[in-house]
């Protein structure tokens, strides 16, 4: 089905309030830093998605996903579930980046809407839309082989504003202190109190 006629719901689906940049924030041009080695959307995990992203301009963030055979489902294309993976790491990547806020995926929604093969490389223009307390509301589309490609897929996401003990409780603390000790992630550059 073509883009224009999938029904379009609102979004994001309640009032919110615009964005605010954080004043610490990577500014346009910057390459951003894996978030974490071991992570499956840009660390350096064999057979991971490897996206890089850089700050745009206009609070956009661009990532870039290298299509390899490891990222099949049907013969010769993505999985879509690798897609949506993508965009969950594109995604959190400009709200934790942008709003240095930590925050987790709380609902991820995606429209695919052409195939991607293996071979190409989805360029993903992503933003935050909004923000509602603690909701904070992103999207972003999915370009073939270039920024102004055709679009393959389209997400949006709301991620929830966490404290830290929502890693220490949940996940990994020796992983988490090695995260947090890297120099652009030093806690006074971030909003931790959500
Ligand atoms: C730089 C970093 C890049 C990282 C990129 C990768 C990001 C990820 O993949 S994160 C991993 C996947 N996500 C997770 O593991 C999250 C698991 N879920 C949780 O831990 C909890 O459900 C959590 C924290 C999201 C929310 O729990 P909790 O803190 O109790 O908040 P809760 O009160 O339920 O929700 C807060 C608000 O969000 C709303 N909300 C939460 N989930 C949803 C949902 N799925 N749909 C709609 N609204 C939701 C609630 O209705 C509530 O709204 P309101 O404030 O208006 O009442």
């Amino acid at each position: 089905m073509s883009d224009e006629r999938r029904p379009a719901n609102p979004w994001p689906p309640v009032e919110t309030q615009r964005p605010e940049i954080h004043p610490k924030a990577p500014g346009p041009g910057t390459d951003l830093e894996m978030h974490y080695t071991e992570c499956f959307g840009c660390g350096d995990v064999d057979n991971g998605l490897h996206i890089h992203s850089t700050v745009g301009e206009s609070g956009v963030v661009h990532s870039r996903f290298p299509v390899t055979r490891a990222h099949q489902g049907a013969p010769g294309l993505a999985h879509g579930g690798l897609l949506a993976c993508a965009f969950d790491e594109a995604l959190g990547s400009t709200v934790g980046n942008l709003l240095r806020r930590p925050a987790v995926t709380g609902k991820l929604e995606t429209d695919f809407l052409r195939p991607v093969p293996v071979g190409t490389t989805l360029f993903i223009a992503a933003r935050v839309d909004g923000v509602a307390g603690r909701k904070i509301y992103a999207s972003a589309d999915g370009h073939l082989n270039s920024a102004d490609g055709p679009v393959a897929v389209r997400a949006r996401g709301l991620f929830i504003q966490v404290g830290l003990e929502h890693f220490t409780t949940h996940g990994d603390a020796d992983a988490l202190a090695k995260f947090t000790q890297a120099p652009r992630l030093r806690h006074d550059d971030w909003d931790i109190n959500p």
